[in-house]
């Protein structure tokens, strides 16, 4: 105990009034015991926060009150026995929780003269800590949910090709719909990767769903829960079992995206559940036996990642034994204007308002390298279908990216900037022609990444600011 100078009474009653009252103020329950566990005082909010009665308290040492079953853990007793602090927190099943720390009082021959018991009131922290964990794994479930409708819609798209490749591609899906080894499909964002696992999975006649898990939207620690499912109490929050999405996958296809993104723990499990068909929900004995077929996807380069540790080699040589490599939309320029067409007449129909699209425009989208793909492709027939007013679709209203990196295959010069521009606009003006040429020469965004010497995640930012 510290004393200030503002403090002068040396009249031990006082002095021990005063103790005594905040003693019998605190919040927190205290009791003090001796060295054989008897109490010899204690506060009331010891009584209210134990349930424990003063009867109890005032006829049986704690080491009794345990023996007897009284109470189930007694920090008291473990100081006791130690001679050390002791905590925990204990559940007294009156609805309260508490943290009981036991602080052991030794003389300077290190025996025990007493214990002091603290009991803090975590109930209403637990309560808000729960609340928190609840509104979480709802937040989850509702992102899983929305992501579901919003990627379900764009996957159930059907298929537009003309382009021979895309014939070859298709018939190679139609052949391995038919297998059940795991899927790999490889390919730049936006070119077509979750519509094919779909279209596979239609292929296949697999009586079950469909699943798709983007690995890269949900958060780590939520990933395994989601996957794999829980039992009740499998941890703080699990007030009800919840089956994974490999069981709901169950006779069906469970669409792994993103599977670059898939933390290296976990990847350990998949690799399980792919080599012998088993599952165990989390905090579970039981172990399920599932049947689907794995199709994944990603847009990173997984050789590399197995070379930088960042994937398994083992997983990556499990999942790749059937794989198809989706070209970018720049390599099957013949598929662009059936893609026009298709998306055209859907906002047509939509709209119910018919829009031609002139030679020129169709030849200047045909042009364009679509960094983004097909879903930039949507995204621009879309936008320039709302802005056309007189029912023709010309080259200048395309957006003014796509007419310029059409027009100017020289590269970008000072004489290029015509009119005084701010030092800041001008260099973004000079990243995002810089950025846009290097992705169409590069055939996947790492080797752009790598090239221009940043990291993926950046590049992908700049590119879709850019737009
Ligand atoms: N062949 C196609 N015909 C019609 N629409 C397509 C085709 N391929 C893709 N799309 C559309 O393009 C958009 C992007 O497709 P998808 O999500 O399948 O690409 P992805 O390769 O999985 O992209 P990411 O790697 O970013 O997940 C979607 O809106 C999809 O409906």
């Amino acid at each position: 105990m510290h004393k200030t100078h503002h403090f002068q009474t040396n009249d031990k009653n006082e002095l021990l009034g005063l103790i005594s009252t905040i003693f019998n103020t605190s919040h927190d329950g205290l009791a003090i015991c001796d060295r054989k566990g008897y109490v010899l005082l204690y506060n009331q909010a010891y009584l209210q926060l134990t349930g424990v009665s003063a009867d109890i308290l005032d006829n049986y040492s704690f080491i009794q009150q345990l023996d007897m079953e009284i109470v189930s853990d007694s920090t008291a007793v473990k100081a006791i026995q130690t001679k050390k602090i002791y905590s925990t927190a204990i559940d007294y099943g009156n609805g309260r929780k508490t943290i009981n720390t036991a602080t052991p009082v030794l003389d300077e021959n290190q025996q025990l003269l007493f214990v002091v018991g603290n009991v803090r009131d975590i109930t209403e922290l637990n309560q808000l800590q729960r609340e928190l964990e609840e509104t979480r794994q709802i937040n989850a479930e509702f992102q899983k949910a929305l992501e579901q409708i919003q990627n379900g819609s764009e996957s159930n798209e059907q298929l537009v090709y003309r382009s021979g490749i895309m014939h070859r591609i298709v018939a190679l899906a139609q052949r391995f719909a038919k297998n059940d080894s795991p899927l790999l499909l490889l390919g730049e964002s936006g070119v077509g990767k979750d519509v094919l696992a779909n279209y596979i999975h239609t292929q296949s006649g697999l009586g079950g769903d469909f699943i798709k898990i983007n690995c890269g939207a949900i958060p780590d620690h939520l990933l395994e829960s989601e996957l794999f499912g829980y039992e009740k109490g499998a941890f703080t929050g699990a007030n009800h079992a919840k089956e994974g999405l490999f069981e709901l996958a169950d006779k069906g296809t469970i669409f792994l995206d993103e599977i670059g993104d898939l933390p290296y723990p976990l990847q350990v499990k998949l690799l399980n559940v792919l080599q012998d068909g088993k599952i165990r929900r989390l905090g579970g004995k039981n172990v399920r036996r599932v049947q689907m077929r794995i199709i994944a996807a990603t847009n990173s380069d997984l050789e590399a990642m197995v070379e930088q540790k960042r994937f398994r080699q083992d997983l990556y040589y499990r999942l790749n034994v059937l794989s198809i490599t989706i070209p970018p939309l720049r390599e099957r320029r013949e598929d662009i204007p059936a893609l026009v067409f298709y998306y055209l007449k859907k906002m047509e129909q939509k709209y119910e308002l018919e829009k031609r699209i002139e030679p020129e425009a169709m030849e200047t989208l045909t042009q364009y390298d679509w960094p983004g793909n097909i879903r930039e492709l949507k995204n621009v027939v879309e936008r320039t279908y709302h802005m056309c007013e007189n029912g023709k679709i010309k080259v200048d209203e395309l957006p003014t990216s796509i007419q310029r990196s059409t027009k100017v295959s020289l590269p970008v010069t000072i004489e290029s900037f015509d009119t005084p521009l701010p030092l800041k606009e001008a260099v973004q003006r000079f990243e995002k022609e810089y950025i846009y040429r290097m992705l169409a020469q590069t055939k996947t965004m790492q080797e752009c990444a790598d090239l221009l010497k940043v990291n993926i995640s950046t590049l992908v930012r700049k590119k879709r600011d850019g737009k």
